[in-house]
């Protein structure tokens, strides 16, 4: 995932608060030290890291939660929001309201930015638009070829001639080119290279003139970390940027710094680069970004959810007595199953409660209905006797069990690993964390 190091730390200092008994002025302390730590490490501008966690510590420790909401379950809201926040809060996505869109993309080479044209040529095709690439980058002339390599495959045209030295004449042809074509979206890259970074940014303002963009797209690679606030600025000054792209973003440790670099500039991050591939290009949307780095999941999804689950599933007391002293049975793992099984995938869920997020291994939980209709088939062919005591199934009894039920010894085999990987698991877990959320699975809402 994007920023794992960052989401592991952050998690880490979640999972810290979650643990704890009581909530006191020096847990929260030491709380928000640990989020300080992690966001430094992730070459988040000093300055800007005090500032923030010095507001989190702030509503941490001024504000009361309202009722029906726990302290814990508060104060990891007021780190998710307060996150959100520093990135910029709300999604701003390009907008194609004219026909055709053109769209000026611009960055220091090396930044990705031929890559992301392609990308955003893709993502805006995928959206149902026709779209046109031009090629306006004179300095480079593997960057035309590069161009048609990547997003020919995908039936999108690219303008352009490596032969051709006027980069303001190029980008004018290829608009109009496109525009007669009836492209709904026009994307137009230019150089990245240049003799000097004053040179480059004359041109791209020329460039700018001549085509009138709707929007200038500014890439930059995010694993220059906090140095992405001077570019940005650079550019930001030069020309209206409308958008900013940091790309790179999957194997940077530097991600966080240069995320939040940008988004003190001012200017809108509304994508990020994740892979190298086309379709690696996601929308930037700070709730969800933030959601997913630290492991919660979608707070509001998780009220819903848990909502819904109060009403859908119903968890026995001496189910969840079984399920806590690792005391269940074949049947009673089966019972948990389906009951899980009915809320969606289950590690959703379970990424939403704080702390939990990182630490269920993915196989336990990962049962398709296929699956599961196959375990109830091979139960249907056990004894009352191995149903309530499993340990007593030996080889020859996964072999009736397997011809009964006309499954494989390896079917049968597998479903007894679930069972023991879960009872395991759980036997193993820290007992108040799972009566948390045994609770939580009984009566719903985000009570900590
Ligand atoms: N891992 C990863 N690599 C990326 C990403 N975006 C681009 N790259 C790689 O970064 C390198 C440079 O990207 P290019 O697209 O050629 O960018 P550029 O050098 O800015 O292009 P010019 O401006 O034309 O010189 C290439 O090897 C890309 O595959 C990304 O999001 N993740």
């Amino acid at each position: 995932m994007v920023l794992d190091k960052l989401g592991q730390s952050l998690n880490n200092a979640l999972r810290k608060l979650a643990r704890a008994s009581t909530v006191d002025e020096a847990l929260v302390r030491d709380v928000v030290r640990d989020i300080q730590r992690a966001l430094i490490t992730s070459d988040v501008n000093v300055r800007l890291v005090l500032e923030l966690t010095k507001k989190i510590e702030k509503r941490a420790l001024e504000e009361k939660p309202p009722a029906g909401v726990s302290k814990k379950e508060h104060i990891i809201k007021i780190v998710y929001e307060e996150l959100t926040n520093f990135l910029g809060k709300e999604a701003k996505p390009i907008e194609i309201k004219a026909k055709p869109t053109i769209l000026l993309t611009v960055g220091i080479q090396g930044s990705g930015k031929t890559t992301s044209v392609a990308k955003l040529a893709r993502y805006f095709q995928k959206h149902g638009y026709k779209v046109g690439v031009v090629c306006s980058d004179t300095w480079r002339p593997g960057a035309y070829h590069q161009l048609k390599q990547l997003v020919e495959p995908h039936g999108i045209e690219v303008f352009g001639n490596p032969e051709e030295k006027d980069a303001i004449k190029l980008a004018k042809e290829g608009v109009e080119y496109f525009r007669k074509k009836g492209a709904d979206v026009i994307i137009v890259d230019s150089a990245g290279r240049h003799k000097e970074e004053k040179g480059l940014i004359e041109e791209m303002r020329q460039i700018s003139n001549t085509i009138n963009p709707h929007e200038v797209i500014l890439v930059i690679d995010g694993t220059i970390g906090q140095q992405a606030y001077n570019q940005a600025l650079a550019f930001k000054e030069a020309t209206p940027i409308g958008s900013i792209i940091v790309t790179k973003l999957d194997g940077s440790a530097k991600g966080g710094g240069a995320l939040s670099a940008v988004v003190a500039t001012g200017a809108p991050i509304k994508f990020i680069g994740v892979g190298e591939k086309i379709d690696d290009l996601e929308s930037f949307d700070p709730k969800r970004f933030v959601s997913r780095l630290l492991g919660l999941g979608d707070i509001q999804g998780l009220l819903e959810k848990f909502e819904e689950l109060s009403k859908e599933v119903e968890f026995k007391e001496e189910d969840v007595e079984k399920f806590l002293r690792g005391k269940f049975n074949l049947k009673d793992m089966y019972a948990q199953l389906e009951a899980m099984s009915k809320m969606g995938p289950l590690q959703q869920i379970l990424k939403m409660i704080p702390g939990m997020g990182y630490s269920i291994p993915d196989e336990m939980i990962k049962v398709s209905e296929a699956r599961l209709k196959k375990f109830k088939v091979i139960m249907d062919s056990m004894t009352e006797e191995e149903l309530e005591n499993p340990e007593i199934i030996n080889y020859s009894r996964i072999k009736r069990i397997a011809r009964g039920s006309g499954t494989t010894p390896k079917d049968v085999r597998e479903l007894l690993n679930q069972y023991n990987q879960m009872k395991k698991f759980f036997k193993g877990m820290d007992k108040r964390k799972l009566a948390k959320m045994a609770r939580k699975f009984n009566v719903g809402g985000f009570g900590l």
